[in-house]
């Protein structure tokens, strides 16, 4: 059973449209802010300059299903696991719910990259004390 990092955060007035609905874009920083508390959780930065490195996470996918809408102040429950591992990837998984009920599941991967300044993004494995840290969180 893998391990699974649970954050909570409130749908604030910006992120809501005409309808009074969080709108389907405010779910994506919504994955985003809870991979990045994931990380802190672990004592990791999603900017890493420890040892020298100059790692950085970078997308390269992402997707979201929604299935009931989420209004303005209601607190969501972000509940996040890994679906795949890889060698640069890491393939998230985030189940959103409200008081227990599903509001949206949404996937997004991210690469580790080596990163200076006026180069290209150079994709690099992710380092073993980092992937020791999350491999508790892959989906078996
Ligand atoms: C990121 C790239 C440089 C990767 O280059 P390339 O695609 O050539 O690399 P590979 O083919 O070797 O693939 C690497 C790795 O990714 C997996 N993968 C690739 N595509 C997909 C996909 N569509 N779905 C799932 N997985 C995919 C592939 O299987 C490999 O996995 P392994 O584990 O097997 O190694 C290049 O793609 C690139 O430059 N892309 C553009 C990146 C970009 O501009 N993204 C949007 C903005 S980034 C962003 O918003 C962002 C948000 C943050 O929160 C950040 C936080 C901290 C730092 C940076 C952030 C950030 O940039």
């Amino acid at each position: 059973m893998a391990e699974t990092f649970t954050t909570r955060r409130r749908v604030e007035f910006a992120d809501t449209d005409m309808a009074g609905i969080a709108h389907f874009s405010a779910f994506f920083r919504y994955m985003e802010a809870a991979e990045h508390a994931l990380f802190r959780s672990l004592g990791l930065s999603i900017y890493d300059r420890r040892q020298g490195r100059h790692l950085s996470f970078p997308r390269v996918s992402a997707a979201c299903d929604y299935q009931s809408p989420a209004r303005c102040e209601e607190e969501l429950d972000f509940c996040v696991t890994i679906a795949k591992l890889g060698r640069t990837s890491i393939g998230y998984r985030f189940r959103i719910t409200r008081d227990g009920a599903p509001v949206a599941e949404g996937r997004m991967t991210s690469v580790c990259c080596h990163v200076e300044p006026d180069k290209p993004l150079r994709p690099t494995a992710i380092p073993e004390d980092i992937a020791a840290l999350l491999r508790p969180f892959v989906e078996p």
